[in-house]
C-alpha cells in the first residue's frame, strides 16, 4: 500500500488552468473518492498522478519519492490506471489483456510464469470475468470491457490503483461489487465517481473539485452537503442517514442556480 501527496499541482493550457492549487494527501489503504460537475477537472487530476501529463508546478510524490524521480518500470510495478475510455485492443482474447498486467514483473520475451497464470487467473474470477477469457476483446459489452480493465489491474498487483468512473457501465450490481473489491484490496485507491451516493458509502474520504480546484476535502459528510452540493453542482438536495444501515444518503430534489464560480470556465 502506499501513499499519495500532491502539493500545488496546478496544470494549464493554452493560458488556461485547469487545475490550480490541488492539494491532496491519500493515505496508505484509503478510497478517496474525486468528484465535480463534468469538466471540473478529475480525469485531468488522475493523469498528472499518474504521470501521463507533467504539472507546470507542484509535486506528486509517491510514499516519500517525487513522480519525477520514479521510473517508468518503477511505477508500472507499483501504480495501476483504469482510464474511462478503455483502450482498444486488437486481436487479442480478454485473458491476454488481463496478462497484460504481468508485463512490468517480466522481461520482453520471458514467458509467464506458473506465479503469473495464477495471479491472472485470480483476477478474472474477483471479476466474474473468467468465463469470456477466451472471447475477443472486441466482442465485449462496456461492462465486460470495464471489469477486464480492472482485471488487468488487479494481476498489476498494484499498491495504488487510479480509477476514473470505472462503475459507468457496469449494472448495480456489478458497481457495488467493483466497489466492495476496491475496499478488500490491499491498494490505495483513487477514484473518479458521479454518484454520490456510491462515494458516500464507499469512499474514506472525498475530494470535490470545481473549476479546477479543490472546492472541499475531507469526509463524506464534511463535503457531501447540502450547501456544497448546490454551490458546486447547481442541485438542490436532501442529505440525511438511510435507516437500515446509517449510511449518508443524498436525495436530488431538482436543480437550483449554482451560485457563481469566481473561476474563469476552461476552454472549449
Ligand atoms: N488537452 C486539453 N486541451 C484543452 N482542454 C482540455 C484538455 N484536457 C482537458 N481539457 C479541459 O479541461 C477541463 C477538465 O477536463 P476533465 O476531463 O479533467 O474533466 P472531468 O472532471 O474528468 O469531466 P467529466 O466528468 O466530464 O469526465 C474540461 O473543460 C476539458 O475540456
Amino acid at each position: 500500500m502506499g501513499r499519495i501527496t500532491t502539493t500545488e499541482l496546478s496544470w494549464s493550457v493554452k493560458g488556461h488552468r485547469l487545475l490550480d492549487n490541488i492539494e491532496m494527501a491519500v493515505h496508505d489503504g484509503k478510497i478517496v473518492g474525486l468528484l465535480g460537475p463534468n469538466g471540473s477537472g478529475k480525469s485531468t487530476l488522475l493523469r498528472l498522478l499518474a504521470g501521463l501529463r507533467k504539472p507546470d508546478t507542484g509535486t506528486v510524490r509517491y510514499d516519500d519519492t517525487d513522480l519525477s524521480d520514479l521510473g517508468r518500470r518503477a511505477m508500472a510495478r507499483r501504480l495501476a490506471v483504469v482510464e474511462q475510455d478503455v483502450s482498444a485492443h486488437h486481436h487479442v482474447n480478454v485473458r491476454q489483456v488481463v496478462e497484460l498486467g504481468r508485463t512490468p514483473f517480466r522481461g520482453r520475451f520471458d514467458a509467464l510464469t506458473d506465479y503469473d497464470r495464477r495471479i491472472v487467473d485470480e483476477a478474472l474470477e474477483r471479476t466474474e470475468i473468467s468465463d469470456k477469457q477466451h472471447r475477443s476483446w472486441h466482442t465485449l459489452s462496456g461492462g465486460e470491457k470495464q471489469r477486464t480493465q480492472l482485471a488487468r489491474a488487479l494481476a498489476q498487483e498494484p499498491q495504488e490503483i487510479l480509477l476514473d468512473e470505472p462503475t459507468n457501465h457496469l449494472d448495480i450490481r456489478h458497481q457495488l461489487e467493483l466497489l466492495d473489491l476496491l475496499t478488500s484490496l490491499d491498494a490505495t485507491c483513487v477514484v473518479a465517481l458521479h454518484d454520490l451516493n456510491l462515494a458516500a458509502r464507499y469512499c474514506d474520504h472525498i475530494v470535490l473539485l470545481d473549476h479546477g480546484e479543490v472546492a472541499a476535502s475531507g469526509p463524506p459528510e464534511d463535503v457531501l452537503t447540502p450547501d456544497l452540493i448546490k454551490r458546486v453542482y447547481g442541485v438542490a438536495v436532501l442529505v440525511d442517514r438511510e435507516p437500515a444501515t446509517g449510511t449518508l444518503r443524498v436525495t436530488y430534489l431538482g436543480t437550483a442556480t449554482r451560485t457563481a464560480s469566481t473561476r474563469r470556465p476552461a476552454p472549449r
